[in-house]
């Protein structure tokens, strides 16, 4: 985990370095003549720096970090670090991981870090989220469905689904729907609405009775702890009352038939 979270500061880094680095590191530093030092550096030469190598390197949570094979000295660091500072990382990162929309181009959130939340998530009442519902219809409920089956053989899978059940609602039998969710309770239940467009009729008015569903029986704000979705039109989630932190987003260019290779 530690290292997963390292590397997203590093490719945060990597993304201020390349952005910014003209007018970060050179104002704020004034060490344009490092760089050049630096490039003309062979990784060779330093690895013969013992006292280096073992200055790069770190450990957090049994994680070992070496990165020593990369061409930069003691003094790079110290000047990447001030420029991390310059650039506010720290106040980026924080950003990135509230859901901010740091994405400026596309005005949203970056979120791809909550897909690496621990698992045994509650519900509103403090109760484990036992049971999901699947909206979707067409490739994402297909999608969802496939794997669900080919997992049902895998004895890890089925091990960790021990005590959790998982239905689909691809219809809009209203019969099909109440004995759906009959025998479920909302406390422990966790509605993922899956839509490429989040237009489809069917989808939407199956989401929107489940969401009446968990709103009549928990409350308003329930609705951020017991719905997430799947989707690639964040405006019209956000627009249907899920959080925005509670989007598993995925690009337009993925098609509906391919929905079991993405977060479906
Ligand atoms: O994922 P959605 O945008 O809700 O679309 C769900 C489905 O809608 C229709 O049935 C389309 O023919 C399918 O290709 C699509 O998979």
């Amino acid at each position: 985990m530690a290292l997963l979270y390292a590397r997203e500061a590093q490719s945060v880094f990597a993304r201020i370095a390349a952005a910014d680095y003209g007018a970060v590191f050179c104002h704020a530093c004034g060490e344009q003549a490092h760089v050049g030092a630096i490039q003309k550096t062979h990784l060779r030469d330093l690895m013969h720096d013992v006292e280096r190598c073992k200055a790069m390197t770190t450990e957090y949570e049994g994680i070992f970090l070496d990165y020593s094979r990369q061409r930069a000295t003691g003094e790079t660091m110290e000047k990447l670090f001030q420029l991390a500072e310059a650039a506010k990382l720290k106040e980026r990162i924080e950003k990135m991981f509230r859901g901010d929309k740091i994405n400026s181009t596309e005005n949203r959130s970056v979120l791809h870090v909550a897909l690496r939340a621990p698992r045994g998530d509650v519900g509103a009442t403090g109760k484990a989220l036992t049971n999901v519902v699947s909206v979707g219809i067409g490739g994402s409920f297909l999608g969802p469905l496939f794997v669900h089956t080919a997992l049902q053989t895998d004895p890890e899978a089925a091990k960790s689904a021990k005590g959790r059940q998982l239905r689909f609602l691809a219809n809009v039998d209203p019969v099909d729907v109440a004995r759906s969710i009959k025998d479920l309770d909302p406390e422990t239940t966790l509605v993922v609405v899956v839509s490429k467009t989040f237009t489809t009729a069917e989808t939407m008015l199956n989401a929107r009775t489940l969401k009446e569903w968990i709103v009549s029986s928990l409350g308003p704000d329930a609705v951020a702890k017991h719905m997430v979705a799947v989707s690639t039109n964040l405006e019209l989630v956000e627009k249907f009352g899920i959080d925005p932190k509670n989007i598993f987003a995925f690009s337009d260019w993925v098609g509906g038939r391919y929905s079991g290779e993405n977060f479906f």
